[in-house]
C-alpha cells in the first residue's frame, strides 16, 4: 500500500518564483526583447511589454510543467535537490495547475493583446520544451538538447512575430542562432556536471558517449553556429556594429571550445576550459543581441 501523500501548507510566493527558473528565463525573454527591437516596425509601448510580459509569462510556465514532470530527476541531483518540489516545499498539484493556467493565460493574452502568429510560436516553444524535451527526449537520447533545445530558440522569432505579424529571414537566422549555440552552451556545462547526470539515469552526452566525444562535438557545433552568427553582415540584414561585434565576440567563443575540444584529460587550469567555455556562452548570447539592436538602432 502506497502511503498517503501529507498535505503540504500552500507554499511561498518564492517557490512558485523558482518554477519558473528565473535566471535561465532572462536571456530566453532578452533574446525575446531584442527579436522585437530588431524589427522593421515600430510597436506600441504597451503592446511590445505585453509581447515580453507574455514572453516570460510562457518560458516560466514551461519551467513549472518541466519541474513538475522532473521532480523524481530533481531529487537525485546536487544542483537540483532544494527546489520546491524534490525539497517538499510545494504540492505536485499546485505545480501543475500554476504551469498549465500560467501557460494559457500567456498564449490567450499574446492572441487576444498582441496577435495570432506570436501566440502560435509561443504554443509550439511552450509544447516544444514540456513535451518534446522535458517528456519525450531528454529520459531517451543524447540528442535531446539538439533537438528539444529548438524550444529555447523560439523567443526572437516570438519577439519579432509580436511586432510585424509575420516572420521574415533575420529572425529565421537569430533563430537559427540560438538553435546552433545551445549544443556547446550546454555540453560544456554537462561536462563538468556528468556525475549528476549520470547518478540520475539522464543520457547526456558525456555519460553516454564519453568525455572525448562531448568535446569533439561541442567543436563540431561551433563551426555552423560561428557561420550563422556572423551571416546576417554579408547578407546585409545588419551593419558593421553587428558584424564586428559578432566577429570579435564569435572568435572569443571559438578560442575556448577549441580550447574544450583539444583537452584531453585535467590540467591544472585556474578554470577548466568548459566551465569558461559555459559562463563565456552566456554572456556572449546577452551581448550579441545587445549588438544586434544597438545596430539595427543607431547604425
Ligand atoms: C535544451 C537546452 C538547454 C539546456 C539543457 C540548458 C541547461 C542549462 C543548465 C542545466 C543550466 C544551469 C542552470 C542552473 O544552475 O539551474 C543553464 C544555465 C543557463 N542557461 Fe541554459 N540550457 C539550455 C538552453 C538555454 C537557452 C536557449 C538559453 C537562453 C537563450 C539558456 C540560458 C541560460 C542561462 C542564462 C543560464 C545561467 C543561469 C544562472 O545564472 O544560473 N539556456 N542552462
Ligand atoms: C516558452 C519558451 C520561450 C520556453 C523556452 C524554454 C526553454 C527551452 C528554455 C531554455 C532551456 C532550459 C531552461 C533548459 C534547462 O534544461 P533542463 O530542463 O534539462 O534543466 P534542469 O536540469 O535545470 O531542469
Amino acid at each position: 500500500m502506497t502511503p498517503a501523500t501529507p498535505l503540504l501548507p500552500p507554499a511561498h510566493w518564492r517557490d512558485f518564483l523558482a518554477l519558473t527558473k528565473p535566471r535561465v528565463m532572462t536571456l530566453v525573454v532578452f533574446t525575446g526583447l531584442c527579436g522585437m527591437l530588431a524589427a522593421p516596425v515600430g510597436v506600441h509601448p504597451v503592446i511590445g511589454f505585453t509581447a515580453i510580459l507574455c514572453i516570460a509569462l510562457g518560458a516560466g510556465a514551461a519551467g513549472a510543467l518541466n519541474q513538475w514532470y522532473e521532480s523524481d530527476i530533481d531529487a537525485v541531483m546536487r544542483r537540483t535537490q532544494k527546489r520546491p518540489l524534490p525539497d517538499g516545499r510545494m504540492d505536485r498539484q499546485a505545480a501543475l495547475h500554476f504551469g498549465v493556467g500560467l501557460g494559457a493565460f500567456s498564449v490567450l493574452f499574446m492572441g487576444f493583446a498582441v496577435n495570432a502568429v506570436a501566440a502560435a510560436i509561443l504554443t509550439v516553444s511552450i509544447l516544444f520544451y514540456v513535451l518534446v524535451y522535458t517528456v519525450w527526449l531528454k529520459r531517451r537520447t543524447p540528442q535531446n538538447i539538439v533537438i528539444g533545445g529548438a524550444a529555447g530558440a523560439f523567443p526572437p522569432l516570438i519577439g519579432w512575430a509580436a511586432a510585424t505579424g509575420d516572420i521574415a529571414l533575420l529572425p529565421v537566422l537569430l533563430f537559427l542562432f540560438v538553435f546552433l549555440w545551445t549544443p556547446p552552451h550546454f555540453w560544456a556545462l554537462a561536462l563538468f556536471m556528468k556525475s549528476d547526470y549520470a547518478a540520475a539515469g539522464v543520457p547526456m552526452l558525456p555519460v553516454v558517449s564519453g568525455e572525448r566525444t562531448t568535446r569533439t562535438q561541442i567543436g563540431l557545433y561551433t563551426i555552423p553556429m560561428a557561420a550563422v552568427a556572423i551571416l546576417p553582415w554579408p547578407l546585409g540584414l545588419t551593419g558593421a556594429i553587428y558584424g564586428i561585434a559578432a566577429v570579435l565576440l564569435t572568435g572569443w567563443f571559438a578560442l575556448l571550445a577549441v580550447r574544450v575540444a583539444k583537452r584531453t584529460t585535467h590540467a591544472d587550469d585556474a578554470m577548466k576550459p568548459e566551465k569558461a567555455l559555459f559562463k563565456y556562452s552566456i554572456l556572449y548570447l546577452f551581448v550579441m543581441f545587445g549588438a544586434l539592436v544597438v545596430d539595427r538602432w543607431f547604425a
